[in-house]
Parts: structure tokens; C-alpha cells; sequence
């Protein structure tokens, strides 16, 4: 089963959505390089308001450790992800499982990058080019991608319910990530747009 998160939640509602249709994870963006920052108090809300076994995520990009602290004493997320130049080593002193993103926009140059991140729970594919923000709808050349990764693979950059189907049954990720294919502006869930997206990727697997 292809496991879905939703990116970028700033709403109760959005998330509440997410969850009802189905999705496994969402996230929260706190770092201040995104259009899609939520506040601590409106991701405590968020977080809150969420039904059992639905994990949430928080999402930083070169952010200092103090942030990723009060976010983990205050929201209490599941996960965290690091989307910036952060290491293994830096990624760790948390104590919290992490997804390391690796900017794939820059082609076969990013492909070392797949090594760095041992302790990782998962790697994410994003198709942003390093040092760039992600959530930019940006897909990269998924035919870049080797066979297999020493980690669970969750695929982002670009996902919409176009074309979400397709990169399940190609390269079978654990997980599929989307921020900017299933909203009305930044931050804001379109309600069609996101059953569209749920849809699809169990519609692979049904059929
Ligand atoms: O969403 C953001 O604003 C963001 C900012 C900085 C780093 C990462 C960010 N989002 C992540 O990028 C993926 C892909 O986004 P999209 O679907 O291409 O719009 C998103 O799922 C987040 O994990």
C-alpha cells in the first residue's frame, strides 16, 4: 500500500479532510522560507484536532536546532523532515525519526546525496534544486532514479492527480508527498483537488 502525506496544512479543516479521504501523514511547515508556514499555535490546533494513526510531520529547511526543539515540546509531531543542507549527524540530535529531502532537480548530480543520510527513515524526493525551498510543484526526471535506496522511498515534487497514478506503478514508492497539486493557493486545500489525489493512488492499488 502506497502511503500518502499531505504537505503544507495551515487549517483544521484541511487536515481533518486529509485524514477522512484517507491520507496517512500530514505535514507542517515551519521553517520561514515557505508560503505555507503555520504558526506553533495553529499546528498544536491541527495537531489536536487530528483522529488516531494519522502521523504528523514537521517540516524545516536550515532552521536553528532551538525552532526544531519547541516545535517537538510544543506540537509534539510524529516526524520530522529536513529540507535544507542539514547532515546525518545534525538530523539526529533529536531523537526523533526523520525524513532527509534530496533535492533532485539537479539531475544525476544529486544522486551522491542518496548516500549521505544512513539514519534516516526515509528519504524524500523532491524536485526542487539544492539550496531552493521546496512545495514549488517542480517533478524531476524520475527515470534518474537507481532501483533501489538503502531507504524507504517517498516520492514529491510536481504530484498532482494527473500524473500521481503513473509514479505509483512506475517506481512504487513507500510513500507519495504533495503540497501545491491539491491546493487553491498556498496553504489552502482545494476539497476536489485532494479526493482527486487520494483517489488516484488507491485506485492503483485496487486495480
Ligand atoms: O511546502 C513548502 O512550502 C516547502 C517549503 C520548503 C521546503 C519544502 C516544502 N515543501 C515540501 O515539498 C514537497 C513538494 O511540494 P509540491 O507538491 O511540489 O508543491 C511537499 O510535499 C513538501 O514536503
Amino acid at each position: 500500500m502506497t502511503r500518502i502525506k499531505c504537505c503544507g496544512m495551515t487549517r483544521v479543516e484541511d487536515a481533518l479532510l486529509a485524514a477522512r479521504l484517507g491520507a496517512d501523514a500530514i505535514g507542517l511547515v515551519f521553517t520561514a522560507r515557505s508560503k505555507r508556514q503555520v504558526t506553533l499555535a495553529r499546528a498544536r490546533e491541527i495537531v489536536a484536532a487530528l483522529p488516531p494513526f494519522v502521523a504528523t510531520v514537521a517540516l524545516f529547511m536550515d532552521d536553528d536546532a532551538r525552532l526544531v526543539r519547541q516545535v517537538i515540546e510544543e506540537v509534539r509531531p510524529t516526524l520530522l523532515q529536513f529540507h535544507g543542507s542539514e547532515t546525518d549527524e545534525w538530523c539526529m540530535q533529536f531523537d526523533l525519526p526523520f525524513l532527509k529531502a534530496i533535492a533532485m532537480g539537479d539531475g544525476a548530480a544529486a544522486l551522491p546525496r542518496l548516500r549521505d543520510y544512513p539514519h534516516a527513515a526515509g528519504l524524500l524526493l523532491d524536485g526542487h534544486g539544492f539550496g531552493e525551498a521546496g512545495g514549488s510543484g517542480k517533478a524531476f526526471d524520475w527515470s534518474l532514479l537507481p532501483g533501489e535506496l538503502m531507504q524507504p522511498m517517498i516520492l514529491a515534487g510536481g504530484l498532482h492527480a494527473g500524473n500521481v497514478a503513473d509514479a505509483v506503478r512506475l517506481l512504487r514508492p513507500w510513500a507519495v508527498d504533495v503540497a501545491s497539486g491539491v491546493e487553491s493557493s498556498p496553504g489552502v486545500k482545494d476539497p476536489d483537488k485532494l479526493a482527486a489525489f487520494i483517489h488516484a493512488v488507491r485506485a492503483v492499488e485496487a486495480g
